[in-house]
């Protein structure tokens, strides 16, 4: 144990290393047998992780996407509800993108949760791996965002799992749908500048956002639940189905349109009018496109 290490230079090098760790696995699996490959670098990465931690920050609790799933979770919230300290972790996001050749959207995530944190998410240092891409993004970097005011805004969603209304509510503000793999990475891409936004709904855990929202925050970007409320972590209940990260003088506007979609606006629209409503007949208003 290092006690001249920060908790920003830890988690930097535990997301740098564990990204290592599973480049090094990928190699070594080849992707002839995809739930193999899946296995294996979801438990390189953990094991790597929880050793880590258990050795340098002994004191600290630990929420895993793994402890959960390997079913300690009873002892392991105990633990961690009482807590001052909790490193959220996320040893492997977008499982399903490491296992297929060719693709760089997974990611490692190491956030810190403080109970004395002044922020209402809590999150106080926090590192997102992005191996395949030889990238890690931190709270201490604050990458250049090009000036992308001049194009079409870019909205990423999950490739596989997007919402029901996100095609829908992309077309109404004039967005380019992006599909891409791993909360992280598609957060990552929000901090780059390469997307403009990043919305989620139907499903997801506190381990998948807690790290690329810490970073995302730390930037100056908006992060919230999708109807606007603060993200919590460290709950009782690990679930957190839904989020938005987006340019800040994006949010007014997507949340507004997030919205009419969330409230039944343009649901009961459709419902009445018997045939699906194009864009302009739901919300006139909301044709303008975001830029
Ligand atoms: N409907 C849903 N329910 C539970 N988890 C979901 C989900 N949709 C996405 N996720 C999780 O969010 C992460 C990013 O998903 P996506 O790549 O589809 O955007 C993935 O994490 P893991 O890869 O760590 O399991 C995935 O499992
Ligand atoms: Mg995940």
């Amino acid at each position: 144990m290092n006690p001249t290490e920060s908790d920003p230079a830890l988690a930097r090098r535990l997301a740098a290393r564990a990204g290592e760790l599973l480049l090094w696995v990928r190699a070594a699996h080849g992707h002839d047998d995809p739930a193999t490959l899946k296995a294996a670098g979801d438990r390189a990465a953990h094991d790597f992780l929880r050793t880590e931690l258990a050795r340098c920050r002994p004191a600290d609790a630990v929420l895993s996407e793994e402890d959960v799933n390997s079913r300690t979770v009873a002892t392991e919230a105990g633990g961690r509800l009482t807590a001052d300290r909790v490193w959220i972790i996320d040893p492997l996001d977008g499982t399903r993108e490491f296992s297929e050749a060719g693709r760089s959207d997974w990611a490692v995530h190491v956030a810190l949760w403080a109970r004395d944190a002044p922020t209402s998410h809590r999150l106080v240092a926090a590192a997102v791996g992005l191996p395949a891409q030889l990238r890690v993004l931190t709270t201490q970097d604050r990458p250049a965002r090009p000036d992308r005011s001049d194009r079409r805004v870019r909205l990423a969603a999950s490739r596989s799992r997007p919402p029901a209304f996100l095609t829908e509510l992309a077309a109404e503000v004039g967005a380019e749908l992006v599909p891409m793999g791993s909360a992280g990475a598609k957060i990552a891409a929000v901090v780059t500048g390469e997307v403009d936004a990043y919305i989620h709904a139907g499903g997801q855990y506190e381990w998948d956002s807690a790290a690329p929202v810490a970073v995302a925050t730390a930037t100056g970007l908006h992060a919230s639940r999708i109807d606007g409320s603060a993200l919590k972590y460290n709950e009782a209940d690990p679930r957190l189905p839904d989020l938005l990260v987006c340019r800040t003088d994006l949010a007014g506007p997507l949340l507004a349109a997030l919205h009419r979609h969330l409230s039944g606006t343009v649901a009961n629209r459709r419902h009445l009018s018997g045939t699906v409503a194009t864009a302009a007949s739901v919300v006139p208003s909301s044709r303008k496109e975001l830029r």
